[in-house]
């Protein structure tokens, strides 16, 4: 079995969800359509509750940042004319969110809406997330060697703990220190990093970044993050030098602390 040999100096570790913790094809063939196919319904019943409406108010925002994108989808403000008012807002909302999925966005405005939408089918145990095998067991045992756990997803935090309190191994929320999404910035820019280590209270170089995207891995590299790529089954093919620069591993298993015996 290869082994990866973490540095003396990581305390930390940070895990992302797609394609590290959790197969890609669960994200994209249970939650992502769930949100398409649930959404119309999801805003006609709760249009009228607080939480909606920032949701609303979110997307509405983030849709006018994207107006000058290609197929942008606009979200217009309410005009006072009632049903017909709603439900053409209504409608507005679902090809925004359609477009954005279309794109796989990882904006905050969507992902606050789907934390929310998936909250109802993972609490009455409609749905259950999935994880790769020796994420379990490989966070324990880090655990028990005295290593933090942090995620860092774009998926938003409330999404993150229904997926670790609903698994198909149980609620694993417990194994979890610590969790951070696209709030505290996007994956793909090194300053996220800073923030999460200064949110921890460590420095860069005492955490290790594992993720499936080479671009996140690589502004987690900008940061003095430590990091390696994860290579699963269902995830994008790397490039011969992308195999060549990062760490590779496609077990948690082949991480081998020097702490742990
Ligand atoms: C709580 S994760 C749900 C999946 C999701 O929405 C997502 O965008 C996953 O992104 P990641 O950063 O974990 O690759
Ligand atoms: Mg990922």
């Amino acid at each position: 079995m290869v082994v990866l040999s973490v540095p003396a100096e990581v305390t930390v570790i940070l895990l992302d969800i797609e394609g590290t913790t959790t197969p890609i094809s669960f994200v994209k063939d249970i939650l992502f359509p769930y949100i398409k196919e649930n959404v119309k319904e999801y805003l006609q019943t709760h249009w009228e509750e607080e939480e909606c409406q920032q949701d609303v108010s979110l997307l509405r925002k983030q849709a006018e940042e994207d107006a000058h994108l290609e197929g942008a989808v606009p979200i217009p403000a309410a005009s006072g004319n009632g049903v017909a008012d709603m439900q053409q807002m209504i409608q507005a909302v679902v090809d925004n969110v359609c477009w954005q999925m279309s794109l796989d966005r990882k904006t905050t405005a969507l992902k606050q809406l789907q934390g929310h939408m998936w909250r109802a089918a993972f609490t009455a145990g409609r749905m259950k997330a999935e994880f790769f095998a020796d994420v379990v067991p490989a966070v324990r045992k880090w655990r028990e060697a005295g290593m933090k756990v942090y995620i860092y997803s774009s998926g938003s935090v409330e999404a993150q703990k229904l997926l670790f309190g609903h698994s198909t191994e149980g609620d694993i929320l417990e194994l979890v220190d610590g969790h951070f999404d696209t709030k505290i910035g996007h994956k793909v820019e090194s300053e996220s990093y800073r923030k999460i280590a200064s949110s921890i209270g460590c420095s860069t170089n005492n955490i290790l970044f594992l993720t499936d995207v080479t671009v996140e891995a690589s502004a987690a590299e900008e940061a003095d993050v430590h990091v390696a790529v994860v290579v699963r089954p269902g995830n994008a093919g790397l490039t011969d030098d992308e195999k060549t620069y990062y760490s590779l591993i496609t077990s948690f298993s082949e991480l081998y602390l020097p702490s742990s015996t």
